[in-house]
């Protein structure tokens, strides 16, 4: 395990990008934004408050998250300081999924969880300097908030017709099932968070996947109706593979980041067998590997290069990023002996 502030979880520690809305392009992360030119010079300059947030609807992150992680820890190596939240409050009701309904856990299984995604989070994070991540908890400000007042004091800003046009909500619509009212209040909740991080950090850029976009604009124009300020917020892309089988799945199972559930064995197996066609995307994506260096990998792959040196330093990069050196050595010395 990587120690939080470690070497090893600092990757790419030390290089200062030219502008890191220009890598971030330049890399693929950028889907949909705000303003573009706007949000360009904002990351330009003094360093501002960012967050995203993860819901603990599992034991573990996953390969999805990832980009997230990834992302917040270019933007926090950038300079700017970085909130990662947990959904502890969202967890309980569930951002609605455009095909069916979610399972509701426990109370005491989605806090047990909160910790473990807390921790997880930690791994790709920094909190040192002046630019010190923080962790924080929805929970804490939604869970003192009476049904009263959410309905008078943050319902209010809410129009039904500009909620069901969400995409997932309005998916749910129209299938047999329909969608509960908790679900369909789930973006109330994630616009109230960035309100709230807004008012007690000075939050103004929220990132999440572009599949968050409604949950996003939620935030931003919540803030804009109360607090009369634009703030910004950007979606990543959703990973796809060029063979239209799904990204970041092995048999069907998620890949999770936790050790537990998915072995760094299989973590550096299934980054090996990245096809040719992607491998490049996926440096950009999730290494910190600099232009350069990343473009004589395009040009080894474009020779049709049979050492596959893009795949192996791909499954390097992120194993070690996510399981630490030590694992990462020992599942390339297993690959190897099994290939003898
Ligand atoms: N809705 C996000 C998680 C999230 C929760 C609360 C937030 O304030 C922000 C993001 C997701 O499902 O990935």
């Amino acid at each position: 395990m990587n120690k939080r502030g470690s070497a090893e979880s600092m990757a790419g520690e030390g290089r200062e990008p030219e502008n890191v809305w220009d890598e971030l392009v330049w890399r693929g992360l950028i889907q949909v934004s705000t303003d573009r030119e706007e949000l360009r010079a904002l990351l330009a300059g003094p360093p501002v408050v960012y967050y995203c947030g993860f819901d603990p609807t599992a034991p573990s992150l996953h390969l999805g998250h990832l980009v997230q992680l990834l992302t917040m820890r270019r933007l926090q190596l950038a300079g700017h300081r970085p909130v990662g939240l947990v959904g502890g409050s969202t967890g309980l009701i569930g951002d609605p999924r455009p095909t069916a309904e979610r399972t509701l856990h426990s109370r005491a299984t989605v806090a047990e969880w909160v910790d473990k995604l807390k921790s997880q989070l930690e791994r790709y994070l920094s909190f040192e300097g002046d630019n010190s991540a923080r962790i924080v908890d929805n929970l804490a400000w939604t869970a003192p908030l009476s049904a009263l007042d959410y309905l008078r004091e943050i319902g209010t800003h809410y129009r039904v017709g500009t909620m069901v046009k969400k995409d997932a909500v309005s998916s749910r619509l129209a299938s047999a099932e329909g969608i509960s009212y908790t679900e369909f209040s789930y973006q109330i909740l994630q616009g109230l968070d960035f309100l709230e991080l807004h008012r007690q950090l000075g939050c103004v850029l929220q990132t999440g996947g572009a599949d968050q976009w409604g949950n996003l604009m939620s935030g931003t124009a919540l803030i804009r109706r109360v607090e009369g300020k634009s703030v910004h917020a950007f979606g990543t892309p959703l990973i796809t593979n060029s063979d239209g089988t799904k990204f970041g799945k092995s048999e069907g199972n998620a890949i999770w980041l936790d050790a537990d559930m998915c072995s760094p064995y299989s973590f550096y197996r299934f980054w090996l067998d990245t096809d040719d066609s992607d491998v490049i995307a996926r440096l950009k994506i999730f290494t910190f590997l600099s232009r350069p260096e990343i473009e004589e990998y395009e040009a080894a792959v474009a020779t049709d290069a049979p050492d596959r040196a893009a795949q192996r330093r791909l499954a390097f990069e992120v194993t070690t990023q996510v399981h630490g050196s030590a694992a990462t050595e020992t599942a390339i010395r297993r690959i190897h002996d099994s290939s003898r």
